[in-house]
């Protein structure tokens, strides 16, 4: 953005407001020169322009609010679309529309500036005078939804983080900001909502210091008009400048104001801003040399250092995604202020693709990166129990022609099933044979399309550090890794391990929380199953459980609004025929002795009109060590499952020697599977077993029946035996009940702390371990803790009024506890009124505990 010359000259961001009706006539047929249809293996030149950003937030922090100024903006829509009305464009799914907050993260690509109001680059301007497109993930902001949020984190580039300018820094918004430190994200901060009554700048400045560890380096600072009434625009501090939005306008408008003509129009802004920028410069001397040398070179004169260095500056301190340094916007994107020069952050502050480390991988039993291992540099010698022939590593790796991670699966009632990748190596082709490295299926990307929101545009390819989509795919569901490798054999997929490559793996948290589904009808039953599987690709943290004998549904979920959401889904969105019965906690059953006998099973029955045939023996245990994950071994929803095979099945190299027609991943995977299924049920209440070991002991010599032997009689096979095992167990008395126990933590002020932790350990069992702000095991930043008095921030106009002294009885506290999640139920509404309205409260699973026995009577 340049300073124009006249006073208070009026501007439309980027440019001229004439071409944006042509823009959009256009912007199907021909302007997405970085999908053309060339086939280049390496990084698009296009690549350095992308984007890959999510807005992070508490909930009602005001994310799909600025989500569609972006769009609008952007040329994307033609009008601004509004929450509160339901016509958002990225809430799209009916269920969310009707909650107003978002719960599916869809991705939408735009391009800022727009494509036709970009001028040719010329040096020292800043990268958003050229076009930019970005691929925007919504991420959710409720609690439930935590995993879904660490799903979308975790293809992320870089990302928004909106604050509420009265709220501050919320529960949440430390929960997702610390994983974010995970990922090593970089991240800008945009202030919101800075139009309220009570909105507080400074404290919210503050708050990000003392509790996201991070220095905010204050870019931007509010303009309240004649120093004190209506927020109508911003200073910047990096541009010296500043801009004011028309009122009620939508917000295209902007009066640009230089330093001569601020100091004339408001003199107590003018003042204010010349002390922003030598704190922004200070700030960012101590972080980063290369500035303190430019600042030394211009005499220590902090508003002779040129702008293009400070964003350089800001964007080196940025780019390492340590969370250390945190550049800081304001504005009101519901009064339409402040969302252009946000955009401009985004293309100025944070990184391309290309400028990220490379993706986390796990390859048989080894974790590492993806250039290690396609650079040959990671010793994947095939297994030698699995094969015989191990190939050289880089000419196993040499033949992968892309590699793609399935972040988002979502059903469109239209298009069919869409799955969202993120293309990490290489490029994904239409019609390229994909193997589902999860799943261990081949399957063909048929059709790929870049989404905008609702519409969508055929491409040929995506390449690596993009995001597209695939439609078609019958099975891939979220959180799949998809790897393309020409001459695939569909059933096995590449040469072992690569058949087991995955990106950036994530741990499922274990669900906590259960329904039953009941079909209104027989007939309706299939067509219920076939929904939830859907519903399943979807949302991997959703879990169903047929019975085998009653035919009975469960499906479960991380918390209530988890399963409620699913709920809608299934009858509104999908129009399944059927009733969820009452949420229920989900306990877990546990084996407490080891059992003596060995259950032998020889299932022999017809399945599905075909003959089937196979034996097994199992045994169950109770789980005492961490056990690593083999080709033997599985991990499976906190429990673990052994394969043995008896020695004489194994050559002198430990490798397994099986019937020619038996592979030993077909064998494990039945056999786990047949497990799997028995594990879901205990015997005791039907809860599912944790914290149990099974060994299915598999004798070829005895138990394999040639092609009888399928994968269906096997599974069955080891079902059995498993259900035998827990049977016993059951009989001998050594069923155990455990429930799950959560790690809440509660903000709240000084004056209702005594009575939040006296509900805690005396009425709800709970175990308080911390009172202070900031030594939860969550805030596990190993930053060092920031003195605020040393942060600059502009003073807050209403600081009396709003509360903003956060000294004495409305000082904030945080309160973590562990407390069983039975404990928990409606706890908001409790804590509403410990609080007067003002406490929020997050938790998440910690573990499960065996049942005390009054706790066990009382269930
Ligand atoms: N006064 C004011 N209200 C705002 C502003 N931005 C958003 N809001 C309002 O705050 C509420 C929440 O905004 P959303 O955009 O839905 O927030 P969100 O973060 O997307 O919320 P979830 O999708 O539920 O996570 C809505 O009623 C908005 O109209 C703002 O700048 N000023």
């Amino acid at each position: 953005m340049r300073l124009l010359a006249s006073r208070g000259r009026c501007q439309v961001w980027h440019r001229h407001l004439g071409c944006i009706a042509l823009r959009n006539n256009l912007r199907v047929s021909r302007h997405w020169p970085s999908y053309s249809t060339s086939h280049h293996h390496h990084h698009d030149p296009s690549i350095k322009k992308t984007r890959n950003i999510g807005i992070i937030a508490h909930i009602d922090a005001g994310k799909t609010t600025t989500t569609e100024r972006m769009l609008y903006y952007s040329g994307f829509t033609r009008r601004i679309g509004d929450v509160d009305d339901g016509s958002t464009v990225t809430d799209f799914l009916p269920a969310e529309r009707a909650r107003g907050i978002t719960i599916q993260s869809a991705a939408v690509t735009f391009h800022w500036p727009p494509l036709h109001e970009g001028s040719a680059p010329k040096d020292g301007d800043p990268r958003s005078h050229t076009p930019h497109t970005i691929n925007l993930i919504d991420t959710p902001g409720h609690a439930d939804f935590t995993f879904e949020v660490l799903r979308s984190l975790r293809i992320l580039d870089g990302a928004v983080c909106i604050l509420d300018g009265v709220a501050g820094v919320e529960a949440q918004t430390e929960k997702v900001w610390s994983q974010a430190n995970n990922y090593s994200i970089p991240r800008i901060i945009f202030v919101n909502k800075l139009d309220r009554d009570g909105a507080a700048f400074e404290r919210t400045i503050k708050e990000i210091g003392s509790r996201l560890h991070g220095w905010p380096a204050v870019c931007q600072i509010p303009w309240w008009e004649g120093g004190k009434g209506r927020f109508t625009g911003v200073g910047d501090a990096i541009n010296l400048s500043a801009l004011k939005w028309k009122e009620g306008g939508d917000g295209k408008r902007i009066q640009t104001f230089d330093l001569t003509e601020l100091a004339q129009e408001d003199t107590s802004l003018y003042s204010e801003l010349l002390k922003a920028r030598g704190a922004l410069v200070e700030t960012l001397c101590e972080f980063d040399e290369h500035l303190l040398e430019t600042w030394l070179a211009c005499n220590d004169d902090s508003l002779a250092v040129p702008a293009q260095a400070i964003r350089d500056s800001l964007r080196r301190c940025v780019l390492d995604g340590s969370g250390r340094l945190i550049p800081v916007f304001a504005g009101a994107s519901f009064r339409n202020i402040g969302v252009q020069p946000l955009m401009d952050a985004v293309d100025d502050l944070l990184p391309n693709p290309t400028e990220r480390p490379d993706p986390e991988i796990s390859i048989g039993n080894q974790k590492g990166s993806l250039s290690d291992l396609l650079q040959g540099k990671l010793s994947i010698t095939p297994n030698k129990s699995v094969s015989k022939r191990p190939a050289s590593p880089l000419s196993l790796v040499a033949q992968v022609e892309g590699c793609a991670l399935a972040f988002k699966v979502v059903n469109d009632p239209r298009r069919g099933v869409l799955v969202y990748i993120r293309v990490y190596s290489g490029s994904i082709k239409r019609n390229s044979a994909l193997w589902n490295t999860n799943l261990h299926v081949t399957e063909r990307a048929q059709r790929l399309l870049q989404m905008q929101a609702s519409d969508a545009i055929e491409i040929s390819h995506i390449s690596a550090g993009q995001i597209g989509v695939i439609a078609g795919l019958k099975h891939a569901r979220t959180g799949d890794t998809l790897v393309s490798y020409p001459g695939v054999n569909p059933k096995l997929g590449p040469p072992a391990p690569l058949n087991t490559l995955q990106l950036r793996p994530i741990d499922v948290p274990p669900p906590v929380f259960f329904a039953a589904i009941e079909p209104h009808s027989l007939t309706e039953e299939k067509n219920v199953a076939d929904i939830l599987v859907l519903l399943l690709r979807e949302d991997p943290s959703l879990h169903v459980n047929v019975d085998e004998e009653s035919g009975q549904m469960l499906l479960s979920g991380m918390g209530e609004l988890h399963l409620e959401i699913a709920r809608d889904r299934l009858v509104n969105d999908f129009k399944a025929k059927a009733t969820m019965g009452n949420i229920e906690i989900s306990y877990r059953e546990c084996i407490l002795g080891t059992g003596t006998t060995l259950h032998r099973i020889v299932f022999d029955r017809e399945v599905a009109g075909k003959k089937g045939k196979a034996g097994c023996q199992a045994h169950i245990e109770p789980l005492h060590d961490v056990l690593p994950e083999t080709e033997h071994t599985t991990h499976l929803d906190g429990n673990v499952i052994t394969i043995r095979l008896p020695e004489s099945s194994y050559d002198v190299d430990g490798v397994p020697i099986l019937p020619p027609d038996l592979s030993f991943i077909t064998l494990r995977t039945a056999l786990v599977n047949g497990a799997k299924a028995a594990l879901a049920r205990g015997p005791r209440r039907g809860f599912p077993l944790h914290a149990s070991h099974v060994t299915i002991m598999f004798d070829p010599s005895t138990d394999y029946f040639g092609n009888d032997s399928s994968a269906a009689a096997l599974s069955s096979a080891a079902r059995l035996a498993v259900q035998a095992a827990l049977k016993e167990g059951f009989e001998n008395g050594n069923i155990g009940l455990m429930e799950p126990v959560m790690n809440v933590v509660i903000s709240c002020d000084e004056a209702s702390l005594g009575a939040i932790v006296h509900d805690l350990s005396s009425a709800r069992g709970g175990h308080v371990l911390s009172l202070d702000n900031d030594s939860s095991e969550e805030s596990t930043s190993d930053l060092p803790a920031i003195d605020t008095s040393r942060i600059y921030a502009p003073p807050d106009l209403f600081a009396s009024s709003s509360g903003a002294d956060r000294d004495g009885p409305g000082q904030q506290r945080q309160v973590t506890a562990r407390v069983p999640l039975k404990e928990m139920v409606g706890y908001l509404k409790h804590l509403r009124s410990l609080t007067g309205g003002r406490g929020t409260f997050i938790m998440s699973v910690d573990r499960f505990e065996r049942l005390s026995r009054p706790r066990e009577k009382a269930l």
